[in-house]
């Protein structure tokens, strides 16, 4: 099992100093509003991704007025346990240490133990466009599948120098002659990153469909499909399966391109078709399906993780309740089991659904 047995804040945000011990089921944070319920999940995140979900500025996390910021956590993990702590200087580089010993770099460090976070941005998952989707999918699979990491570096590489190909080529025709072989690879790292997104969603669609249903106690049928490019017959096929269709695809958009100066075939337009009962879920659904999908979603990529590496990531999540009536509120709070859990909310009167756990109270950045 991995969980956080405890953490340890210093100059965070608005903790000056502050420990506190963790149960391996689920944590409940309650508090008024900017008391640091998020500070404190935002703190636990940057231990496991060696960045924030808030902010790209390190310096913000430095509590106002002082010159550097701590956080160290020790945890089990299977049956080792791991003292990871980072130090953030206003001045200096930040440090990264696993058991004492330094990482130099963020991929060195992160993924010790995976966290899956759901916030309140999260609910964009079903409402927003399809680049929120497409960040998801990325998230996931980057920690996972370093081949896929590579190859949506290299695709992003090479979408940026195509698109200023295309800007340029009006004034300097003789640019165009080059569109071949970026198309070429292009479409080489895109069939890679189709055969990935198609795999993970088939298994996303069938887990994060079982756990809707429950939450919603049977009345509610989530599906998730993917969409990529109209020409790939079977985007879950081999990479080299799929090149063929993918430069039949470019070919046939090729003046279109050069009319319009944009990249209008490949994955990046990809996108995750999510409906409830039959209907889109970004048009039709009410805050709480809205809500409960995302939240399935989110609940699927925990289960996925724990499929890949045997154990579960520690859940973070973030104002979940809200909006939730008493019985999807009680699946939060009981049903999810199997790993750590840490749900911050408001009030403590919703508590009163929780029948194992802990619960600490956050006030002015002091938790008790
Ligand atoms: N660098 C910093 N130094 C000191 N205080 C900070 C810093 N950054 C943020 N804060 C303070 O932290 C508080 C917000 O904490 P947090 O976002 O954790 O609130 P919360 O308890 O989750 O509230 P809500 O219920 O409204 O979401 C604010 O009062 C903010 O001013």
């Amino acid at each position: 099992m991995m969980y956080l047995k405890s953490l340890k804040l210093e100059h965070f945000r608005n903790y000056r100093e502050c420990g506190v011990s963790f149960c391996p089921g689920i944590n409940v944070v309650y508090g008024d509003n900017a008391q640091g319920k998020t500070n404190l999940l935002e703190a636990i995140f940057y231990l496991s991704n060696a960045k924030s979900f808030r902010t790209h500025s390190d310096r913000e996390l430095i509590q106002f007025g002082q010159e550097d910021a701590g956080i160290a956590t020790e945890l089990f993990l299977g049956d080792r346990e791991y003292n990871i702590s980072v130090r953030l200087s206003s001045a200096a580089r930040r440090r990264l240490c696993v058991n004492g010993i330094p990482r130099r770099t963020a991929a060195e460090f992160a993924g010790t133990f995976r966290t899956v976070l759901f916030s309140p941005e999260d609910l964009y998952l079903v409402k927003e466009g399809a680049a929120v989707r497409r960040k998801f999918m990325d998230f996931f699979l980057c920690q996972i599948r370093p081949r896929y990491a590579r190859a949506l570096a290299e695709y992003t590489r090479l979408y940026e120098h195509k698109i200023r190909i295309l800007k340029d080529c009006g004034e300097k025709p003789s640019l165009l002659s080059t569109l071949e072989d970026f198309n070429l690879r292009l479409a080489q790292a895109g069939a890679v990153l189709i055969h990935y997104r198609a795999l993970f969603s088939s298994l996303l669609s069938q887990t994060a469909a079982g756990i809707h249903s429950d939450f919603s106690g049977g009345t509610e049928v989530l599906s998730i499909r993917y969409k990529t490019v109209k020409t790939v017959p079977d985007p879950a096929a081999q990479p080299k399966e799929i090149l063929p269709f993918l430069l039949e695809h470019q070919k046939g958009l090729y003046r279109a391109e050069i009319e319009t100066r944009s990249c209008l075939s490949g994955p990046h337009k990809d996108d995750l078709e999510i409906d409830i009962n039959g209907k889109p879920a970004k048009s039709f659904a009410s805050q709480g399906q809205t809500r409960t999908a995302a939240l399935s979603m989110k609940l699927a990529e925990r289960e996925l993780h724990c499929g890949d590496g045997g154990e579960y990531p520690v859940l973070l999540l973030d104002d979940v309740l809200s909006e939730l009536d008493p019985r999807r509120q009680e699946f939060v709070l009981n049903r999810i089991t199997g790993g750590q859990v840490f749900v911050t909310c408001c009030e403590d009167e919703r508590l009163g659904r929780l029948l194992d756990g802990a619960v600490y109270h956050v006030e002015t950045g002091t938790v008790k």
